[in-house]
């Protein structure tokens, strides 16, 4: 790190500093990025790409009294090394450190948490108000990326903020033309029709100055010279959703962005109303690895900022690819399957399907709401839906899986990647909710594979049920068990046994493992010679076997990587107590509170989810020595 940037430990500090310091302050805290990232491993692309943007605003707006609000929060982290975490760096979103995204409980310049995308319009506009109601004289600056702008809870905070014709607020929208993957949807050819309109606009009028000259918008503005001829300027949508359209204007070019923005906050706090600054940038802006190809920088493991990244060694398949595969063979299979993607198409691993069955692949934007009644809408025509998505962002589609989905009983599969906890991105990104809030919904079926080669045959059998159907399974690889490319259908509700308890003279143990703790159970069970069932599906669940093991055993032990709450122990205590069954049970699961950032190993140590957490709790609850049952 060079000279600068080690006396920044706020942003009053960066206020001290000259306009000529700034560009030296901002390379410096672009080369401090790579360098860092590069160790912890984290979202790259996007935090090169706001470099500048973050210089700017903590170098105008009065933070934290003005209120900052980073969309999505994984470009937040120059605004991290500004405001006093500089040093924290080296542990970000490991295990005890800083989180990859802003946290109110970590700083007073973090306003409002973010992870999930489009809310920070929403929050600005609330804090807005809530700051005048208070007597505050002070503005509320939202951040949002172009892909963040596409959601739909984006444009519900349009529509309510621009009805406010005094309020201190400002929208920041940052077009780098890209999402995760490229960015997609009409919007997306809006803003591009927009920048070409407006750039012919202000150059016809002899206004360059007002668009900057840099690099991306003169590469552009080069391509649409040519058509962009006789082209009328129409108002902006924006404009006639009630704030201020500026821009666009270059948003690496702090000679600028730091006028324009001093202008905004004066317009905003002289009661001029919402306005809406559209700044352009480029993902990886000034490490050429990431420029070249943003998507494989967007969020990297940890890599030598001289070589790049390199490919992984791992000879194991994640479930991710477990289920691109099996996408792509039941496509073949198949003609109805359609793939649906709200805007993942990478880490949802369906590059490929979109690459084979181009017509039959639709990336429709970060919309999950409408990803689901998207789904719904193809299978009332005979189509097979698979929506692939996070169980963290199913949590968006909640209403939309129950009313257009499940009460109409259509055919749609939910692919529900990253499942149980996510290890770096924390507890936003944890799909540790799955299971309560999808069993209790009528028609559904909900299944958890143990492993790869059951991941496929799973999927295979929720595509095969005329219902609607979710397979849950966790980010990164399984145990290892080769996948075959049979599409092979399970008996649908049947659990299996994996290990039948010999014990005479000891208390009988049943452990019954729902998805990958599977493995884990197999270990444990043999410090207590127990039973051990797959379960496979918590909806269905298998009544009869969870009844036959309860009858023959003295404990009952459930196991989950997911909420215990509502989850599949409670399921299994639910058929016990309709069956009129008693018996000694420990359900087992992820805890009452939300579990923070680190190695997914470690966090499953912490929940007690790990090999010697589980003997441990089970020991204890048959009273004997937990120790002497370990060894
Ligand atoms: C509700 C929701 N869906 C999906 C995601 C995953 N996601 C994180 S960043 C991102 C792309 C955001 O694009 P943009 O806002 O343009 O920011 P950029 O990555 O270009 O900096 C996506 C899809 C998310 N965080 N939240
Ligand atoms: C910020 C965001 O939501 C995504 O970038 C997410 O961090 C990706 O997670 P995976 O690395 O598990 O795909
Ligand atoms: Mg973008």
């Amino acid at each position: 790190m060079t000279d600068l940037l080690k006396t920044i430990n706020s942003p009053a500090d960066l206020r001290e500093l000259t306009r000529e310091q700034l560009p030296g302050l901002s390379q410096e805290l672009r080369d401090f990025l790579v360098d860092s990232v590069s160790k912890t491993g984290g979202h790259l692309s996007s935090n090169l790409g706001t470099v500048e943007l973050t210089v700017a605003l903590h170098y105008v707006f009065q933070t934290p009294y003005d209120r900052l609000i980073w969309d999505v929060g994984h470009q937040s982290y120059p605004h991290k090394i500004l405001t006093g975490r500089r040093d924290k760096m080296d542990t970000l979103r490991h295990y005890g450190g800083i989180s990859g995204f802003p946290r109110r409980v970590e700083s007073e310049y973090d306003t409002f948490g973010t992870a999930h995308s489009s809310t920070s319009i929403s929050a600005a506009l609330g804090m807005a108000l809530g700051a005048r109601a208070q007597g505050e004289k002070r503005v509320a600056v939202a951040v949002i990326g172009d892909g963040a702008m596409s959601a739909g809870m984006a444009f519900e905070a349009l529509n309510n903020g621009g009805i406010h014709k005094d309020l201190p607020l400002v929208v920041i929208l940052n077009d780098n033309d890209m999402s995760i993957s490229p960015a997609v949807g009409a919007l997306n050819r809006y803003l591009a029709r927009l920048m070409s309109g407006r750039f012919y606009a202000a150059t016809k009028k002899g206004l360059d100055s007002v668009l900057s000259m840099a690099p991306p918008l003169r590469e552009f503005a080069k391509r649409l010279e040519e058509h962009a001829k006789g082209m009328v300027v129409p108002g902006t949508i924006f404009e006639e959703f009630g704030f201020n359209y500026i821009g666009p204007i270059d948003g690496h070019d702090l000679d600028s962005l730091i006028p324009t923005l001093q202008n905004v906050r004066r317009l905003a706090l002289e009661g001029e109303g919402p306005q809406f600054l559209h700044i352009v940038t480029k993902k990886g802006q000034g490490y050429k690895l990431a420029e070249a190809d943003p998507i494989l920088y967007h969020g990297p493991g940890k890599f030598d900022p001289a070589k790049g990244i390199t490919p992984a060694a791992s000879v194991k398949k994640t479930f991710t690819q477990v289920f691109g595969d099996w996408l792509c063979d039941m496509a073949e299979a198949d003609k109805r399957l359609v793939g649906i993607t709200p805007a993942m198409r990478e880490g949802s691993g369906m590059v490929d399907f979109e690459a084979r069955f181009p017509d039959r692949y639709f990336d429709v934007g970060i919309a999950e709401q409408h990803a689901v009644t998207f789904a719904g809408g193809l299978a009332c025509e005979g189509m097979k839906p698979v929506v692939a998505i996070y169980s963290t962002f199913l949590q968006r589609g909640y209403d939309q899986l129950i009313h257009d989905v499940a009460l109409q009983d259509l055919p749609v599969v939910f692919a529900l990647d990253r499942s149980g906890l996510v290890g770096a991105d924390g507890a936003t990104h944890a799909g540790v909710y799955d299971i309560p809030f999808i069993r209790c919904i009528p028609n559904m079926l909900l299944m958890a594979p143990a492993d790869e080669a059951e991941c496929r045959d799973l999927l295979t059998t929720a595509f095969k049920q005329n219902h609607p159907s979710a397979v849950r399974y966790p980010r990164g690889a399984g145990v290892g068990v080769a996948v075959t490319k049979e599409l092979k259908e399970l008996p649908l509700g049947k659990g299996e046994i994996r290990r039948t308890s010999t014990a005479k003279n000891s208390p009988k143990v049943a452990i019954l493992a729902f998805g990958t703790l599977l493995y884990p159970a197999l270990e444990v069970a043999e410090a207590f010679d127990a039973t051990v069932a797959n379960m496979r599906f918590i909806k269905p669940l298998d009544t009869d076997l969870v009844c036959e093991l309860a009858k023959s055993h003295d404990l009952i032990v459930t196991l989950e990587e997911g909420a215990i709450g509502g989850g599949a122990g409670s399921a299994c205590l639910e058929a016990l107590s309709a069956a009129g069954i008693e018996v000694p049970s420990l359900v087992l699961g992820l805890p009452d509170r939300f579990i923070d950032h680190g190695d997914h190993a470690l966090l499953m140590k912490e929940c007690g989810l790990d090999v010697e957490g589980i003997t441990k709790a089970i020991a204890l609850k048959l009273g004997i020595n937990p120790k002497k049952q370990a060894a």
